[in-house]
């Protein structure tokens, strides 16, 4: 069966946008994930760790028959082809993918939680989703991504690269 998720891509090292355009790239690559909607790219103030560059954010939306297990490993796998290391928690890196929501379910599992555990408290997250679909329930904190959003205000998160087109790839030649 095909389901629907949504993961969140972040890059604060070198050509930002690059990262974020081969990590797209590679997802597809996969030839399992589908691209089904993206959001517009973001610059944000970093969060949890200050002493870093402004990340470039993004949130894209796919349809897969992989199991999350799968889709987390698929991203793990092109983090470190793109050279992402592990160092500092919350600390600089080329890119990075999170599995933000699995359809509606609920995963705990050593290698995964899922709704991503701190995507409720991250504009630099909820801004470019509400962008995609505010009507989803974030049922942690019991209300939908929109008035997450509105609780959170907007402070660190700034429209980048505004979406202009159906094609993903259009982002980055206006970069
Ligand atoms: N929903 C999820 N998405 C991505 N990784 C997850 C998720 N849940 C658990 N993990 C685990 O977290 C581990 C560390 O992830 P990572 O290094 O990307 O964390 P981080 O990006 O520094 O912090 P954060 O998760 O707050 O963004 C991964 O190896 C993965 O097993
Ligand atoms: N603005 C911003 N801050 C972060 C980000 C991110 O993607 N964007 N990712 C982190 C990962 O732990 C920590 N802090």
């Amino acid at each position: 069966m095909e389901q629907i998720a949504y993961l969140s891509l972040g890059s604060n090292i070198g050509r930002r946008e690059e990262y974020l355009s081969r990590a797209i790239k590679q997802l597809e690559e996969t030839g399992q994930i589908v691209i089904t909607n993206f959001s517009s790219i973001y610059e944000t103030d970093p969060v949890g760790y200050k002493n870093q560059s402004n990340f470039l954010n993004m949130v894209i939306e796919v349809r897969t028959k992989l199991t999350p297990e799968q889709l987390l490993k698929a991203g793990l796998t092109i983090e470190k082809r793109l050279g992402r290391k592990r160092d500092i928690r919350f600390g600089p890196r080329t890119i990075d993918i999170d599995v933000l929501l699995f359809n509606e379910e609920r995963i705990q599992t050593n290698e995964l939680t899922v709704p991503h555990p701190r995507m409720n408290e991250r504009s630099f997250v909820l801004i470019p989703l509400a962008e995609m679909n505010g009507a989803i329930h974030l049922p942690a904190v019991g209300v939908s991504v929109e008035q997450q959003v509105k609780v959170l205000g907007t402070d660190g998160v700034r429209l980048w690269i505004q979406k202009t087109s159906e094609d993903v790839y259009d982002l980055f030649e206006n970069a």
